[in-house]
């Protein structure tokens, strides 16, 4: 990271890094008589009735004051309230991106802690919750302890309880990783300030022995008896001890804390700590010590800094936007210590958890797995809100704190809500599934990421995996993974038991398409053929394949042996493609390069029926380069036709075209220009004219249009099959797994 270039961040387009953005609409003169005068009043006159009413017609309840007054900004000291403001407009950056919720950043001009305390008090009908930060100890302790006692919003010093939370997360797990005892490790912070009181503090909560614990600042070590910068807080680390420096501390210590400056200890201290040290150099922006001059004393260290640009990342970050989400969404008049210990657990048991590829790639990871390298989640992690938050709001429940009762699986739905709605939406399928798992089966059994994907689908009830593939290898590479196949089946197409029934049906299907029984028997040893069969058969409800494969070589098999449904006379590919504020469902987009007229409209009515699927009306626009006969083409013609034959295939239906994508979109256009159309809203289906067409619309859309693409999903196969894109990443083989099996679901099976 060059300096320049975090000048250059910060003064790009608009300077600094957080706005405040109207959440209603400001555009006419009604809007402004709601908003403003005369509306604006009667809100104001049901708070000043009942003073809860402010949640419900203000923003109070999603809104945090970042309030400091740049007494010890990051490990940079007392550079004053104005140059914190890029630290405190950063922290509002991150309470928004990772957890939803609006910041006033506030930088106080005063070093008093009085002025400090009379300032957020005053401020407590405005914000739902005060996140101080980088204020200095021991005022900071007074600070946060005054406003506690005096305020019923959530007071919380993120320096003191963020650190404490997230570093007593990494404590545990680094214990775990090394096997030592937290009854007995011997620990040395350096520091005594704000971060370091509270997370030791928290680690004696956690276990460890205060009288193990040893603490120094700039004086060295704070024993007992010692004069010289002593507050209550240190006190109550001193320790009888003969020790002065850390030096002599950090002799056959288990653990160094490092919260104070950079350079505070030295390679040469650090070689003389204990077998399997854990270094946490927590000093921002530069730790106490580099990870490589740790690495140069001790190869047997597990170590973890404040930054993101090393391994393990034990900083505040992790903590506050969950904490205040799940403290805020509960309504808790404070956040306390059965919240921040819930915290710090539920940020633990995550790391033992396996990381989506979709998040370890952000990192430019593979295969990330609980150890030394990987003690505690990645701020990136979107789970991170979806397990602190409840935690957090649950123990506000459980300990009398909150104000508002919390429905934990609504909770996290709405949680998944704010991550955006394609997590929204795929949370919803994985529910659905899980109220009737079927049957899945996945012919590129042996790869690790199908392997990873059965373990989640069977742990989470969502299907009963059936892997194929050489038993040996699956073994393996579960092995490998850490993955127990006690819930998942494991068939192997070239030993299997069913290998005979299943060649006699593949010979019956195709006897007539040249096939011999022989070669039946051959090709039943093919992965793809093989669970085509089973899933024709009954031996399983749905396929998933296609991993690393190009499309035909799984859907040729598929439609060979499982066929078409009659119903739908063909099959499509559709992508549902979902935006900030709607989804599209795009056909299509995988499988037939030329329909005809007939085919767009088998297209059409597969789309509206998976839109239902869904839970979405389908408003279907039968797009073309034409708008209603304006252009005497034959492909615009086509798209007519397709319009007409699904009118008297379903009268029902609200389609129309053909159309210009832009008159899809709008109802102005639509009811203006088109008035005799029967799409009068913005479509919500599209059907486009060709393949080109759609494959290209689509992946233009999630390149440049900030889609989210949800597919493919294919349609009109008898019985369920889907096809996975090559590089399909293990929450996206979830995700189609989860839509397989609502399409199973969803089907009464035909007899065989
Ligand atoms: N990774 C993370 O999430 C977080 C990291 N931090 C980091 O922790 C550090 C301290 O922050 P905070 O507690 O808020 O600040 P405070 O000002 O409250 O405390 C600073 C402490 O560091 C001590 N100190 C300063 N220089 C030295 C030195 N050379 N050797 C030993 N101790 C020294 C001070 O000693 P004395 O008491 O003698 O003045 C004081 O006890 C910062 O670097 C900050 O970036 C803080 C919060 C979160
Ligand atoms: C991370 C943080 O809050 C600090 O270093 O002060
Ligand atoms: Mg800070």
């Amino acid at each position: 990271m060059k300096r320049e270039d975090a000048l250059e961040y910060h003064a790009r387009g608009r300077p600094g890094k957080i706005a405040v953005v109207p959440t209603k609409p400001l555009t006419n003169q009604r809007d402004l008589a709601l908003a403003y005068s005369p509306g604006v009043a009667e809100p104001c006159l049901e708070i000043k009735a009942n003073p809860d009413d402010a949640y419900k017609y203000t923003a109070k309840g999603n809104l945090v004051a970042v309030v400091t007054n740049g007494t010890a900004v990051l490990g940079l000291g007392n550079i004053g309230a104005l140059a914190g403001k890029p630290v405190m407009e950063g922290k509002g950056n991150l309470f928004k991106q990772f957890a939803d919720l609006d910041v006033f950043d506030l930088e106080v001009g005063s070093e008093h802690p009085d002025d400090v305390i009379k300032f957020c008090q005053l401020l407590e009908p405005t914000v739902g919750g005060i996140n101080l930060e980088d204020i200095k100890a021991p005022d900071c302790f007074y600070i946060e302890e005054t406003l506690r006692k005096t305020m019923k919003i959530p007071v919380f010093h993120d320096d003191q309880h963020g650190t404490a939370i997230i570093s007593g997360a990494a404590l545990l797990n680094a214990i775990e990783v090394s096997g030592k005892d937290i009854a007995t490790v011997k620990v040395v912070f350096s520091g005594a300030g704000a971060a370091a009181i509270s997370t030791a503090e928290h680690y004696v909560r956690l276990g460890v022995k205060r009288e193990h614990i040893t603490m120094c600042d700039r004086k060295g070590v704070i024993y007992e008896g010692r004069k010289e910068d002593m507050d209550p807080y240190k006190a109550r680390f001193a320790r009888k001890t003969d020790m002065r420096s850390i030096a002599d501390a950090l002799d056959g210590a288990d653990i160094f804390v490092g919260l104070s400056v950079a350079g505070a200890v030295t390679g040469e201290m650090i070689a003389k700590m204990a077998k399997a040290p854990i270094i946490f150099a927590l000093a921002n922006p530069v730790p106490e010590i580099l990870p490589h001059e740790v690495r140069a004393v001790r190869d047997d260290a597990i170590i973890a800094t404040g930054r993101s640009d090393y391994p393990n990342q034990v900083n505040n970050v992790l903590g506050f936007p969950f904490i205040f989400r799940g403290a805020l969404d509960a309504r808790a008049t404070e956040i306390n210590e059965e919240m921040k210990m819930a915290a710090t657990r539920a940020l633990a048991q995550l790391a033992k958890e396996d990381v989506p590829e979709s998040v370890s790639a952000l990192y430019g990871l593979t295969n990330v797995k609980f150890g030394p390298e990987y003690l505690i989640p990645f701020p990136f992690d979107p789970r991170a809100l979806l397990t602190v938050a409840p935690a957090v709001a649950w123990a506000a429940v459980a300990s009398g704190v909150a104000r508002e009762f919390i429905e934990l699986e609504t909770y996290r739905d709405q949680l998944e809500a704010r991550l955006g709605r394609a997590r929204g939406i795929m949370r919803g399928l994985a529910t659905r599934a899980q109220r009737e798992p079927k049957r899945v089966v996945f012919p590129e059994g042996e790869d690790p990421k199908i392997i990873r994907a059965a373990q989640i689908l069977a742990d989470d009830g969502i299907a009963t995996p059936i892997l194929l593939g050489r038993k040996d290898r699956v073994r393996a590479t579960a092995e490998d993974l850490g993955i127990s196949l006690d819930m998942i089946h494991v068939e192997e197409p070239g030993t299997s038991a069913n290998r005979e029934r299943y060649a006699q049906y593949l010979w019956q299907k195709r006897q007539r398409k040249g096939l011999s029984l022989v070669e039946a028997g051959q090709r039943i040893t093919r992965a793809t053929s093989f669970g085509s069969v089973m899933v024709a058969m009954g031996d399983a409800d749905a396929l998933v394949g296609g991993l690393g494969k190009h499309y035909p070589e799984t859907i040729r098999p598929a439609l060979e042996i499982i066929g078409t449904d009659r119903r739908h006379g063909l099959v499509s590919g559709l992508y549902m493609l979902v935006f900030e504020k709607h989804v599209v469902f795009f056909g299509d987009t995988t499988v037939n390069i030329e329909p005809t007229s007939e085919q767009l409209a088998q297209i059409a009515w597969s789309a509206a029926g998976l839109a239902r699927t869904f839970g979405i009306s389908p408003r279907i626009a039968m797009l073309s380069f034409s708008n209603f006969g304006s252009v005497k083409h034959p492909e615009a013609q086509k798209v007519a036709q397709a319009v007409s034959m699904l009118r008297l295939r379903d009268p029902s239906l609200v389609v129309d075209g053909e159309m210009q994508a832009d008159t899809a979109f709008s109802s102005e256009i639509l009811n203006t220009r088109f008035p005799f159309s029967a799409l009068k809203e913005a479509a919500n289906v599209l059907i486009f004219p060709d393949l080109s067409a759609g494959n290209i619309a689509y992946k233009l859309l999630t390149q440049l249009g900030g889609a989210t693409a949800i597919g493919p999903i294919l349609v009109g196969m008898q019985h369920p099959v889907h096809v996975l894109e090559q590089g399909a990443d293990v929450q996206e083989i979830v995700n189609m797994a989860a839509v397989a099996v609502i399409d199973a679901q969803q089907r009464s099976r035909p007899t065989t």
